[in-house]
């Protein structure tokens, strides 16, 4: 019997993680996650609530441009694992298409969704950005499902016009409002495939030129003053942030989620005493380093 797959895409931090735990959380089904995250620290790996067992990690790259190499080995070492069903999250700056295409080919596997997600407070400027608007846009292609995620920290416009340009990008398309990706389960499983009435695919785009991807660790601890102006003073160009971050104060260690110019710092006391983050920037220059030492500069 073939194995059902279940594409997660969406723009980095649209909300496919707190997706990919919803199902895991509501589903009693045996589940492989394959989680492909975009820096050489795979956050999400650690994020995703499956066993580390059924998880299975793309790190390193995108999996939408590296077909070959990435996704064929990993769905092989999950099949090994008897999933009753296979959750993909896509890269954030993966085309969920891509992927799904997979297991369209493989008899072992039947496509069941492409979901993909989008945030609300930012579609609008990620679409007109010229760097990324066109990755944003393509994630739509092949979609059954757009979750309009972030639903709550947008304001009433936003949503508005979130929903103008996905009526145009995805014509017909279910979209549905969520905030933290809450949506009805039962809508997660498709009858029709919009993949098959999508257009033909564009050629390869080598991500790794377009975005620059950083990386930072240190067991250095950072006093809070210091982080939280670096983040207030992050440019535009810094995509997404993630990871944890060794603070000197109590609670010391903290998960740091920065997404589109907002962030979230949760304790997190079972992670390593370290600070170990990721970062995405439509400059290629940016890096987490000068950051933290710019701001430390100015605080002495
Ligand atoms: N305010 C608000 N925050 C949300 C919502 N959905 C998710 N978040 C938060 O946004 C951050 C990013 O969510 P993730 O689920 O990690 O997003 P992602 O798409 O998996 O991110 P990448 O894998 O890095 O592309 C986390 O801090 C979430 O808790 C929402 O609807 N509203």
């Amino acid at each position: 019997m073939s194995i059902p797959v279940t594409v997660i895409g969406g723009f980095l931090g649209s909300g496919k993680t707190t997706l990919v735990n919803r199902i895991l959380a509501a589903s009693p089904a045996r589940t492989a996650v394959l989680v492909n995250d975009f820096g050489e620290i795979n956050v999400d790996f650690d994020l995703v609530k499956a066993g580390d067992d059924l998880t299975f990690e793309l790190s390193g790259g995108c999996i939408c441009c590296s077909m070959a190499e990435g996704v064929g080995p990993a769905i092989k070492s999950a099949l090994k694992t008897n999933p009753e069903t296979i959750l993909i999250e896509a890269s954030g700056v993966g085309e969920p298409r891509r992927i799904a295409e997979f297991a369209l080919l493989d008899p072992a596997l039947r496509l069941d969704m492409i979901v993909t997600l989008a945030n609300a407070t930012a579609l609008d400027r990620q679409i007109r950005d010229p760097l990324i608007g066109d990755t944003v846009a393509r994630q739509f292609d092949g979609a059954d499902l757009i979750v309009l995620n972030h639903a709550d920290a947008a304001r009433p416009d936003a949503l508005t016009k979130a929903h103008d340009i996905l009526r145009r990008l995805a014509p017909g398309r279910r979209v549905i409002e969520t905030v933290e990706a809450d949506l009805p389960l039962d809508l997660l499983t498709a009858t029709s495939h919009a993949i098959f009435a999508a257009g033909p695919l564009e050629d390869d785009t080598d991500h790794g030129s377009i975005y620059g991807r950083d990386r930072f660790e240190s067991d250095t601890p950072i006093p809070v003053e210091t982080l939280e102006a670096m983040l207030q003073a992050l440019p535009q160009s810094v995509l997404r942030l993630k990871g944890w971050v060794l603070l000197s104060e109590e609670p010391e260690v903290m998960l740091l989620q920065y997404v589109a110019g907002r962030w979230s710092l949760v304790p997190a006391p079972d992670a390593p005493r370290l600070t170990r983050l990721v970062s995405i920037a439509s400059d290629p220059d940016f890096t987490i380093a000068e950051s933290l030492k710019t701001q430390a500069f100015s605080a002495s």
